[in-house]
């Protein structure tokens, strides 16, 4: 008989922390907690709000009636960390005392880790991130820019990239690293990676001024233009980060971050929102099409995903434009509960055994 494994997976958001607890594969108890900005403003770091997600996470259990002693392990989202390869790590001092400082920048999933060890410790099982955003898989190659100060860095939705192309990989009857695919994760940023055989070994780096347009984040910018505005005493850096993500994209032009209100616009006539929903469009067709060239044209299938693959309009646009690249499956929203639970399950049913985060990697 199936050994009978408990799960717990916590993935804080910047306004949200969603948490849920599944019995192997199964969905047993599913919460999101949302935290208002005053809630959440009052603390000057994200990793000062620990106290206050763990005991709102703690409350929301005991609600549910979960006893953390009934599970076999906690997996939270892994964060800004120093660059790894992708997989299930265990939460270790060296990757906390990273997520503490915010090693590379504050975000909220940095708490997924923290919370996982300090929940797990009291009842003593294991803690893992799973798939944290600086997965890097990068050949060497993508990592050049054009001027060597500049690495190119791998900053993308990794866990949803990688838990679609597993899945894709299924549909196939395949392993993942048996696949090549592109895919498209369209949320708030978007990400486009070309996973070769189970390695996202190209990606336009979705948080920092790579890539395309998207509902918060600029994507790509003219930067002869871009440094003209910074040294123009107009905006002070914290302007033109915010410009870049958070501010960027269908913000900038739209002033708003919701696809499906550009497209009521579009429904009503407005031609500006046409436009600017077409170029978002236009230019994740353009990184898709970057993608086949690393992939040297050897593609088992282009997958959409994310918030924005609900809309028809857009994946009927992609699939027009890039269709003969390879066939287009489409997986509107995202699964990232699952995906971190079965990253954990892999290593508790010994598939995979669970990597070791060293921190050593100097990163600019
Ligand atoms: N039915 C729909 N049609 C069109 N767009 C949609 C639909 N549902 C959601 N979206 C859009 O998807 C976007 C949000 O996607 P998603 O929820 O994946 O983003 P997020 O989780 O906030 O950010 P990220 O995915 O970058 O972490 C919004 O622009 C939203 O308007
Ligand atoms: C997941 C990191 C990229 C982004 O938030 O846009």
């Amino acid at each position: 008989m199936e050994q009978v494994l408990k799960i717990l997976a916590i993935n804080p958001g910047s306004t949200s922390t969603k948490i849920a607890v599944f019995s192997n594969e199964e969905l047993i108890f599913e919460k999101t907690l949302r935290h208002s900005s005053q809630e959440v403003g009052k603390y000057e770091k994200i990793s000062d709000q620990f106290e206050f997600r763990k005991k709102v996470i703690e409350e929301a259990l005991d609600e549910g009636e979960i006893k953390l002693s009934d599970l076999s392990a906690i997996v939270g989202r892994g964060g800004l960390l120093r660059p790894i390869e992708g997989g299930t790590y265990i939460v270790n001092e060296s990757m906390l005392e990273d997520l503490r400082v915010g090693v590379l920048g504050e975000h909220a999933s940095n708490l997924g880790g923290i919370i996982a060890k300090e929940m797990g410790d009291g009842v003593n099982i294991p803690s893992y991130i799973v798939d944290p955003v600086v997965v890097d898989e990068l050949i060497d190659v993508a990592r050049i820019s054009g001027i060597p100060e500049l690495d190119r860095k791998s900053i993308f939705h990794a866990l949803n990239q990688k838990a679609t192309a597993r899945r894709a990989a299924k549909e196939l009857n395949k392993e993942y690293d048996e696949c090549n695919f592109i895919v498209a994760h369209m949320g708030g940023g978007i990400s486009v990676g070309a996973h070769e055989k189970g390695k996202v070994i190209d990606v336009a780096n979705a948080l920092d001024g790579e890539g395309p347009l998207s509902p918060e984040r600029s994507g790509g910018l003219p930067v002869g233009d871009l440094v003209k505005m910074c040294f123009s005493d107009k905006y002070t850096q914290e302007d033109i980060k915010k410009r870049i993500k958070g501010n960027g994209g269908l913000v900038a032009y739209l002033n708003t971050n919701d696809v499906r209100e550009v497209e009521a616009r579009i429904s009503n006539g407005d031609e500006n929102a046409k436009l600017i929903h077409e170029a978002m469009v236009y230019q994740v067709c353009k990184e898709i099409g970057s993608c086949a060239a690393v992939l040297k044209g050897r593609v088992d299938a282009v997958l959409l995903t994310g918030g924005i693959a609900y809309s028809k309009l857009i994946t009927d646009m992609i699939s027009e434009r890039i269709g003969f690249v390879a066939d287009v499956k489409v997986y509107p929203g995202e699964d990232e509960m699952i995906a971190l639970v079965q990253g954990g399950l892999r290593v508790l049913r010994e598939q995979e055994e669970a990597k070791v985060y060293l921190g050593e990697v100097e990163y600019i």
